[in-house]
């Protein structure tokens, strides 16, 4: 089982995160977590924090002469702004300085429900975990899920589909080509005329003091028949994938396949029939010779994967911390005042969306274990090769 838990303030001195489950014998490098961290970072539409980090990651356990050992391994970020929170951050009581709490609340932000949840007159004490900048390691954890997927010829991508409103049509190309349009995008998306409009969108946001949110893709290929399962609420692959995808700050939608889309469509026209071609068997990434010439479903039916392609989409709200004043009440005086802010990004679905593809990641990797299982790669290598030769001769 594919298992993390992540910790660290947003101005606190670092970012950690143990990971369990990773099999022995997985190459990994720093260097092909970092390559994950950089994309995070990028994109258009990020604040000045983004100038003052340069996250990279530290393996401090698990991992010897880039093998996997199969013990937990340890992931650490250092957040480069802590030079400037130092005090402000400190664990020790004689730091506290109270003149500093922060006592306005911004709305679409965790700060009232926090502050009145843990009891706290300081909303810095809540908004410093809430901050997004967990996913600086959460995006590290996806890495070795990458990795691991990787060993089995499952890739994930994510990209972005829609910004501000704007659409990114979606070229009829192979997924490697797509990669590689994503890759060598500003925006991570596939659409050279999109890009243009969302650019400019983001232009006029900032202008305005305003932010943006938008939607992300995420595709999966190579995932093998059979992953995840109908018989019980908590083991279907898209209810995990969901939550997955809901975890990441602000996304406030996720859709599988057609999604929304197919509420509005008759079912004659949603569902994805089936054909059987005795040719076809035994063909890369078609073992059974069953096959589709559609995927609404978007590589799930019942909670299963059916090893068509999956997607995943997710829709991310504008960011909360608006350069325009959003009316508010301090939460100490109980006054109205209109929010102020120092920093905050005006865009941030192109880091999303890389933060989407591994949350993704994490979990088919945790599909994966479930089903093939394996103490190092070569005893899943063995299991999965096991499987497919059933699915061969089924
Ligand atoms: C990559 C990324 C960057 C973000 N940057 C900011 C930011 O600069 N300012 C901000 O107020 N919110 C930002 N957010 C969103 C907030 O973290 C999020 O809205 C907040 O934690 C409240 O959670 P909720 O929106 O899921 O309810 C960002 C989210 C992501 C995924
Ligand atoms: C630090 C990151 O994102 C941060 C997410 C965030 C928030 O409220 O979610 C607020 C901003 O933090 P700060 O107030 O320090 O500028 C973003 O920069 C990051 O993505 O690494």
């Amino acid at each position: 089982m594919f298992r993390y838990l992540t910790a660290g303030e947003s101005h606190g001195p670092q970012l950690t995160a143990i990971v369990e489950g990773i099999p022995a014998g997985l190459k990994l490098t720093e260097e092909q977590i970092n390559q994950d961290l950089i994309r995070r970072q990028g994109g258009y539409g990020r604040g000045d924090r983004m100038k003052i980090e340069t996250d990279r990651v530290r393996l401090l356990s698990g991992v010897r002469w880039g093998e996997t050992l199969g013990s937990p391994i340890t992931l650490v970020v250092e957040n480069h702004d802590w030079a400037n929170w130092d005090e402000k951050m400190s664990p020790y009581e004689e730091h506290r300085d109270e003149s500093i709490a922060v006592t306005r609340a911004r709305p679409g932000h965790a700060d009232l429900p926090g502050a009145l949840k843990y009891n706290h007159r300081d909303v810095r004490n809540i908004l410093e975990r809430s901050s997004a900048r967990e996913t600086g390691v959460r995006v590290a954890v996806g890495a070795l899920a990458k990795a691991y997927l990787a060993a089995f010829g499952i890739r994930v991508d994510g990209c972005v589909v829609e910004l501000g409103g704007v659409k990114a049509t979606r070229p009829n190309v192979s997924a490697e080509e797509l990669k590689k349009l994503v890759a060598a995008s500003p925006l991570y998306t596939y659409d050279p005329a999109a890009e243009k409009d969302m650019i400019a969108m983001i232009d006029w946001a900032h202008s305005e003091g305003n932010t943006l949110g938008g939607v992300v893709e995420v595709r999966v290929t190579g995932v093998p028949i059979g992953l995840g399962s109908h018989v019980q609420w908590d083991r279907r692959l898209d209810a995990r994938l969901a939550a997955a995808v809901m975890s990441i700050q602000a996304f406030k939608g996720v859709e599988i396949g057609a999604g929304f889309e197919a509420a509005r469509t008759p079912g004659s026209k949603v569902h994805d029939e089936i054909f059987y071609d005795a040719a076809r068997k035994g063909t890369p990434g078609n073992p059974t010779g069953f096959y589709r010439t559609g995927n609404n479903a978007g590589g799930l039916e019942g909670g299963i994967s059916n090893g068509e392609e999956l997607v995943v989409r997710g829709a991310m709200k504008p960011i909360p911390t608006l350069y325009t004043p959003l009316k508010s009440v301090d939460i100490v005086t109980k006054e109205a005042y209109e929010a102020t802010v120092e920093r905050s990004d005006v865009c941030a679905v192109p880091a999303a969306s890389v933060v989407a593809e591994t949350v993704v990641a994490i979990e088919i990797a945790n599909a994966f274990m479930e089903k093939f299982g394996g103490d190092s790669i070569a005893e899943t290598s063995r299991n999965y090769a096991s499987y497919l030769e059933y699915l061969r001769e089924y």
